[in-house]
């Protein structure tokens, strides 16, 4: 397991701006398939995935949903990926016509080991920090590395103090 490095910017992502720009990428997506079919797919990559897939998948009217769940943060400390549950290998095959989703790409690791599983499905994430951008093949927003992306699934609202005041 190894620490990474200090993020010195946090990107704040609420509900209503997630679904904006999960629809986005779906828009981005569609008629984008292999062929006149369009997308054969979606796998969401668990966790952090299945909320942007959902919106994909509810978007370009695509019914067949897997996932693959990939372990490799726990809090903000990076240790080996792990695939601990794979999607219906029947159903995806080598991925062709698969459209895998995931929320954001940081180091690129995780897809790393997802794209083993399907090297031709398409990679398409909400978000991308600069060194995991070559492992996506479609995505929404760009943040800097020292940014960390916090999702609003894990995050609550709660009072702030007012600007004066604070001395
Ligand atoms: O590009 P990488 O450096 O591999 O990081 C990106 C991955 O890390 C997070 O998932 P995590 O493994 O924390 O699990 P979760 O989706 O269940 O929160 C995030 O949702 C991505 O899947
Ligand atoms: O910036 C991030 N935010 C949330 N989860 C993550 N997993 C890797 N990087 C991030
Ligand atoms: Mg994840």
């Amino acid at each position: 397991m190894t620490d990474r490095l200090p993020h010195e910017k946090g990107f704040h992502v609420s509900w209503d701006q997630l679904h904006r720009d999960a629809r986005a990428l779906a828009w981005r997506l569609q008629g984008e398939g292999p062929d006149e079919g369009g997308w054969r797919a979606v796998v969401a990559i668990t966790r952090g995935g299945m909320a942007p897939a959902m919106i994909v998948a509810r978007e370009l009217d695509i019914r067949m949903v897997d996932t693959i769940s990939v372990k490799s943060y726990n809090h903000q400390t990076q240790a080996e990926p792990k695939v601990i549950k794979s999607p219906d290998m029947d159903v995806v095959g080598d991925g062709t016509g698969v459209l895998v989703v995931d929320d954001l790409v940081d180091t690129g690791r995780t897809l790393e080991v997802v794209r083993k599983h399907m090297p031709k499905a398409h990679i398409a994430t909400v978000y991308a920090k600069p060194m995991g951008r070559p492992q996506v093949n479609t995505f929404i927003t760009e943040v800097s590395q020292d940014t960390w992306i916090f999702f609003p699934w894990d995050m609550a609202l709660q009072y702030v103090e007012p600007y004066r005041g604070k001395d």
